[in-house]
């Protein structure tokens, strides 16, 4: 990915890079010397107690974070990413129970799962949270941790509840060389927090009974704005309802957890739950209910982008409670919204006047204009115009799939250390963390994010959904993220190298990189609007800079290490053929620029300074071979020739 913003470059000292290296390369080494070796049995006691202690300085701030590393100015968190596996895709009930006995040092115990309880508080870390877990005996004990994606619902995963199933439990070590079963996707851990025990459920009554409960309990958590609690109530009761045919109590449930997911953001199921509760009678109480679940529905299919689903859905509800005026004011929303996705017209001014922390996700459509996807010549897909498009005309105007701003909580940056490439780079994990939350709240999602360029591929290509819900590989994302993600700039302050705000744009992820583009990308607020800078044609690919750097080596060794790819355009090709001095020079005549820009304003300039930019400028020009450089930018004096258009002499 690459962020708009360079204020603070993060780097490491070399000893620094080298201890990352070499823990990391240790750690896999020891692992596969210690392959299918017999787990060491943990003693309960001490073990727990070290859990607890930890747990308690990680809850005042105090405990040390190994994974926290010395970058310039200030730490960060260090990640080792390289060996990427798949998330289990079978369901619970396709898996073979084990026991901690069986468990074997780095190895993923495939077609297993592993009934656990929390024996520990949880040690939350800055990129993952451990804690001990035992048997449901209490006889073994083990240690668990959960990486980078360890939230849900806002809330860490193993503080949810007591009871989990592992799947396919992974057996490791950490970097500090301690055996561990660790857990990296998010489905590989199955909650079995339970208010109903199957041996409750003899009849139907019995059943209705303990449905009826389950609902009462979901209800008083959602009075007390405890969601993740009445979300675990109502689908406890929902199955039960469901399982024992009782409709008109499923129908109930299933409204009010439509309410719970809408709030929870989980769109997919507000749709499913909300037509599922639909009674369709004439009286009038169940046309009250009905019109909820149809606001629901609605607002789902609305904030998923579907205005023709919602439009649909509104005018249903209206049709039941016509002087509703929620829905009447939806509804105009929804006209607003197809007519942008139409026509790519967008109030920018209004946009922007509206704009600020607290609103910085734009309600407003996507357009994708006259382009579509298809192949490219040695780049894999890009995106290309299907009619001829003006200079200056917007070509698509793209709402970000997901952002994340440098001012919120969730934005973070960390060094990673790739093993499959021995690179070491600054990622924003933060963004890759929101993006799996969000695919697992709308799993319909998963597809066209999945879709994208990422250099692992994973198992499969479609990421499956089981029985046990929707499954999302961490590591695919994590690739996804590195190659497709932009930086949409420090728009409201607070933002430095080690929270930069950065995005996802997944129709946008398919335009490929020119140094000579002929569109250029800004952004106002996480509305991406891409201009064409010059006019054309039908059929022509859209491309956009990905870096702007003007040296030619600073730029090809940035595209390398962040997108995987060496630039051959033209004025690539124009300038790998300079030589070191020409190079040299120029760079010493931009660095002369940059100085002179940071001191001079062009208003009211007097003639001896125009005179000095003019002269440098012109330094820079010569430094361009005139045959070679031909209709190409010399793009080391865009700064200074920008200033010269806007220099008005003092009269
Ligand atoms: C944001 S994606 C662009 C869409 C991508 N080509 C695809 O097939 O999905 C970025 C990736 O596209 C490829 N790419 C983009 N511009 C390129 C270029 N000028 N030359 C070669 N590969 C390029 C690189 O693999 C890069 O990591």
């Amino acid at each position: 990915m690459s962020f708009q913003n360079h204020e603070n470059t993060i780097y490491l000292t070399e000893q620094e890079v080298d201890r990352i290296r070499k823990t990391a390369k240790e750690r896999v080494k020891k692992g596969s010397e210690a392959r299918n070796d017999e787990r060491e049995q943990r003693e309960a006691t001490p073990a727990i107690q070290q859990a607890t202690g930890a747990s308690l300085m990680a809850d005042m701030g105090g405990a040390p974070d190994p994974d926290m590393t010395q970058a310039q100015g200030g730490t960060l968190p260090a990640v080792a990413i390289g060996q990427p596996y798949p998330p289990c895709a079978a369901s619970l009930d396709k898996l073979e129970p084990m026991s901690f006995s069986d468990l074997r040092m780095e190895t993923h115990h495939r077609g297993k799962k592993l009934v656990i309880k929390r024996a520990s508080p949880v040690v939350g870390l800055a990129v993952r949270s451990w804690c001990m877990v035992q048997d449901e005996e209490g006889k073994e004990t083990e240690r668990l941790e959960f990486g980078l994606h360890k939230l849900r619902h806002g809330e860490e995963v193993l503080e949810l509840t007591k009871h989990f199933v592992v799947k396919e439990p992974y057996f490791t070590t950490t970097d500090q060389g301690e055996a561990t079963i660790r857990i990296d996707h998010p489905s590989d851990l199955v909650s079995l927090a339970h208010e109903i025990a199957p041996s409750e459920l003899k009849d139907v009554a019995a059943a209705e009974k303990a449905a009826t409960r389950c609902k009462n309990k979901g209800n008083t958590a959602l009075k007390e704005q405890d969601l993740p609690e009445a979300y675990a109530r109502y689908s406890e009761g929902l199955k039960i309802a469901e399982e024992y045919s009782l409709l008109s109590l499923a129908r109930d449930i299933a409204r009010n957890r439509a309410y719970v997911s809408l709030l929870l953001g989980q769109l997919d199921e507000v749709l499913v739950d909300a037509k599922a509760s639909l009674i369709g009678k004439d009286d009038q109480r169940s046309k009250d209910l009905d019109s909820k679940a149809y606001f629901r529905a609605g607002s789902a299919a609305y904030a998923l982008g579907q205005y023709l689903g919602a439009k649909k859905l509104f005018e249903e509800q209206q049709k039941l409670a016509p002087n509703d005026k929620d829905a009447k004011t939806y509804l105009k929303r929804v006209t607003v919204r197809m007519r942008e996705q139409e026509s790519g017209m967008q109030d920018f001014t209004k946009i922007r006047v509206g704009l600020s922390k607290a609103r910085s996700r734009i309600d407003t459509a996507t357009f994708i204009g006259a382009t579509k996807v298809q192949q490219s010549p040695d780049k894999g897909r890009g995106l290309f115009a299907t009619r001829s498009i003006a200079a200056g005309e917007p070509i698509i105007c793209e709402k970000a799939f997901c952002v994340v701003w440098g001012h919120e909580k969730e934005a973070m940056t960390a060094m990673t250390y790739d093993l499959r490439d021995d690179r070491i780079r600054v990622s924003p994990v933060g963004l890759s963390k929101a993006i799996v939350q969000k695919l697992i709240s709308s799993p319909s999602q998963i597809p066209r994010v999945m879709d994208l360029f990422g250099d692992y591929q994973g198992a499969e290509k479609a990421a499956p959904t089981t029985r046990d819900g929707p499954v999302v590989d961490v590591f695919r994302v994590h690739d996804i993220m590195s190659r497709n993600a932009f930086g949409p700039g420090n728009q409201f302050g607070e933002e430095g190298a080690r929270n930069a705000s950065t995005g996802l744009w997944v129709y946008a992820a398919y335009i490929n990189h020119s140094c000579v583009p002929n569109a250029l990308k800004e952004y106002i607020g996480d509305l991406m609007i891409l201009r064409a800078t010059r006019a054309i044609k039908a059929g022509e690919e859209l491309f956009h800079a990905y870096d702007e750097t003007s040296d030619y080596e600073t730029r090809q060794a940035s595209l390398v290490t962040t997108w995987g790819f060496e630039c051959k355009c033209r004025l690539c090709e124009a300038q790998k053929k300079d030589s070191e001095e020409v190079r040299r020079k120029r760079e010493e005549l931009r660095g002369e620029a940059d100085a002179f820009l940071a001191r001079e304003h062009w208003a009211n300039a007097k003639r001896l300074t125009i005179v000095k930019a003019q002269k440098i400028a012109k330094g820079i020009e010569q430094t361009y071979d005139a045959e070679r450089y031909r209709n190409l930018p010399k793009t080391a004096g865009n700064g200074i020739q920008e200033w010269l258009a806007r220099a008005t002499p003092r009269r």
